[in-house]
């Protein structure tokens, strides 16, 4: 329930109060109106009528109503009694009294008045229990703590290990999990030990959800779901009901699992930083504490959860007996996103073309959901070329679309900022092109894609590297650097705002290598990096005491690493000038140049350039050349 439809649900709920509060008004008038009417006995009434009293009457089946024309003594001039004549018309008729039949049923109407606002009360209060129960229907308010959770069941899931690729560690490690949950009770005779709470660790889209499902497909076991999102903004109490229901129907239905997806959410680490809801989760969290605590491995209940961020839990939650084991769900290597992507291809129709290697091979950094989308992507592609298959370059359109936005050639430029975006790729491809160590060009643009990129190089890496030199750093900064580099060259040192980004990047390398990899001489070798808080609150004051003057060094460090890039860029591009040149005029020919035309104008194969890759950038790396 996101907190929009809530505070929609919560107007709706002001209006009927306040309706129901007008109705009662309305009714307390109307009774009052009733109370000044004077219950008569039909003797006085034929008095009142003899003595020509009488200004009107109504006459209905059982009673007579009408008004005085003087008041009564009780100051009433309005009257009811039991109707008993029925030859009064004729009597009423000779006095000139006019005379008014009454409906049958006009007692209904203050039975009414009676029962409408109640009604409405009821209609309140059960709406009202509606969005305390989760939308979950009658009675949240009247049964709170007994409220029916909203829990996800599903009994017969088709998906297995098979549709799960790339994660074979963790595949593994779960493969204990579904023979346990096969066979509960002989596997606890044999002694081995079955962690209660298993937590997936990755980061999102990796396949967490899709794992804990093909467990429970594997097993053939009922999928129990909740998220702990779901937790949030709701009234205290109900979320710790809805733990114990959780684990209440769990328990019914065991051998079964329950995966509580996004715990972070939920277990987020108690503080007194707290704000509002605080109590409802920790109400929450306690419950399932306790339930974790509580239950017995060997009933066949197994607690799975996700959360991209293991950090921020609360460290009670990882304490043995509870989750006391946590698998890695991590962005796959090459060969996992070989197997993915042969997961996913066959829902398209692909061309003989198409090499997954080489898919792979360009989408270092893509986690198994992007490699889903791609394909998706890539598919759509093709029909919108009017393809009857999906080729290989649709596959490359999809990946720069995912990878560096989508194209917009409606922005065009003016003629010298195209000739100056030119320069700045063509300087960063070609620094690239004269170092070792670095991702080759794979293809250089002028055309503006998505937002605030007006030109592109791309860089393709074929291997995942989990190891970089210092050399192959300070290489990555110079082809940073290329971009502002060739600007300066050519417009005589008049340098522009599109080198922001690149900039940016290259810092954040020169920060690592720092503060990070100990690679400066005068800093030295040791890490600055942020630490976990505890480790902050011990050292904090030794952290003071130091910021000064080692934040200095640090600077100076991170800028010399970063002006020595942008020199080594300066003086390739000096001693190429006229390659560059030649590029830029290709460029801005044909808006993009890509590695197979690039190469020959080098007179050389960058094909056979040393390939890296670092180990947690994305896919390809793009050097854009910003328009702010
Ligand atoms: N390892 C994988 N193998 C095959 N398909 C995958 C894999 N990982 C992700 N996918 C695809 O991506 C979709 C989304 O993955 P899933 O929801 O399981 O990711 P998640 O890690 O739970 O993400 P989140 O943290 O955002 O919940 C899956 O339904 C599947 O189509
Ligand atoms: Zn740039």
């Amino acid at each position: 329930m996101d907190s929009e439809q809530i505070s929609r649900k919560q107007t709706i709920a002001m209006a009927i109060i306040f309706l129901g509060g007008m109705l009662l008004v309305a009714f307390q008038f109307v009774s009052t109106a009733y109370n000044s009417i004077e219950t008569i006995p039909y003797s006085q009434f034929e008095q009142l009528l003899a003595q020509d009293k009488l200004a009107e009457v109504s006459v209905g089946t059982d009673t007579i109503q009408g008004k005085l024309k003087d008041p009564l003594p009780s100051g009433k001039s309005a009257f009811v009694t039991a109707r008993v004549d029925l030859a009064l018309a004729e009597k009423l008729a000779a006095k000139g009294v006019s005379v008014t039949g009454i409906p049958s049923g006009g007692g209904l109407q203050s039975l009414l008045s009676w029962i409408f606002p109640v009604i409405v009360f009821f209609l309140i209060w059960f709406w009202l229990g509606r969005g305390v129960a989760g939308g979950q229907g009658f009675g949240g308010l009247m049964a709170i703590g007994k409220s029916r959770a909203k829990v996800y069941v599903e009994k017969d899931i088709k998906v297995t290990f098979a549709d799960v690729a790339g994660v074979d560690e963790a595949k593994f490690e779960l493969q204990e999990v579904v023979s346990f949950l096969k066979d509960p009770k002989s596997y606890g005779r044999l002694g081995a030990h079955v962690p209660k709470g298993i937590l997936l660790v990755g980061p999102p889209g990796t396949g967490k959800t899709l794992l804990a499902r093909a467990v429970a497909g594997e097993a053939a076991v009922p999928f129990f779901s909740i998220s702990g999102s779901e937790f949030v903004e709701m009234f205290v109490g109900v979320g710790a009901a809805r733990v114990r229901d959780l684990f209440e129907q769990a328990r019914k239905a065991a051998p079964c699992i329950i995966f509580v997806d996004e715990l972070d959410a939920l277990g987020r680490s108690r503080g007194p930083l707290s704000v509002g809801g605080y109590d409802e989760k920790e109400q929450t969290l306690n419950q399932l504490l306790s339930e974790l605590d509580g239950f017995d491995p060997s009933a066949g209940v197994i607690l799975l959860a996700a959360t991209n961020r293991p950090e921020i839990l609360d460290p009670a939650l990882l304490r043995a007996g509870r989750f006391d084991r946590q698998v890695l769900v991590d962005r796959p290597d090459k060969n996992g996103r070989v197997a993915i992507l042969k997961v996913h291809v066959s829902k398209i129709h692909t061309g003989e073309d198409v090499d997954l290697e080489k898919v792979a091979a360009l989408t270092t950094g893509f986690t198994g959901a992007d490699l889903a989308n791609l394909i998706n992507e890539a598919a759509i592609a093709a029909t919108r070329r009017n393809g009857e298959e999906v080729s290989f370059a649709d596959f490359v359109t999809a990946i720069e679309r995912i990878v560096a936005g989508i194209e917009k050639k409606s922005r065009v430029l003016g003629k010298n900022e195209r000739r100056r975006v030119a320069y700045h790729e063509m300087g960063h491809a070609l620094v690239a092109a004269s170092l070792p160590g670095v991702d080759p060009v794979q293809k250089v643009s002028i055309i503006p894609r998505g937002i605030g990129a007006l030109g592109y190089t791309i860089q393709r890496p074929t291997e995942d590297r989990f190891l970089l030199t210092i050399e192959e750093l300070k290489n990555r900064i110079a082809v940073l650097m290329g971009g502002r580099a060739s600007e300066r060259l050519i417009f005589d040192g008049a340098i522009s705002t599109g080198a922001a980004d690149d900039l940016q990047r290259a810092t954040e390398v020169a920060i690592e290598m720092v503060t990070k990899y100990g690679m400066d001489e005068t800093v030295g070798q040791r890490t600055y990096a942020p630490k976990p808080q505890a480790f902050m609150a011990a050292t904090q004051d030794t952290i003071v005491a130091a910021a000064e003057a080692t934040g200095r060094e640090i600077d100076v460090a991170v800028r010399n690493l970063v002006e020595e890039g942008d020199r080594r860029a300066r003086d390739i591009l000096q001693r190429k000038r006229a390659d560059l040149d030649a590029g830029v005029e290709m460029l801005i020919a044909n808006e993009t140049v890509t590695a197979e035309q690039f190469a020959p104008l080098l007179g050389k194969n960058i094909e056979t350039a040393d390939r890296t890759s670092p180990r947690s950038a994305r896919a390809m790396s793009v050097s854009a050349t910003s328009t702010s």
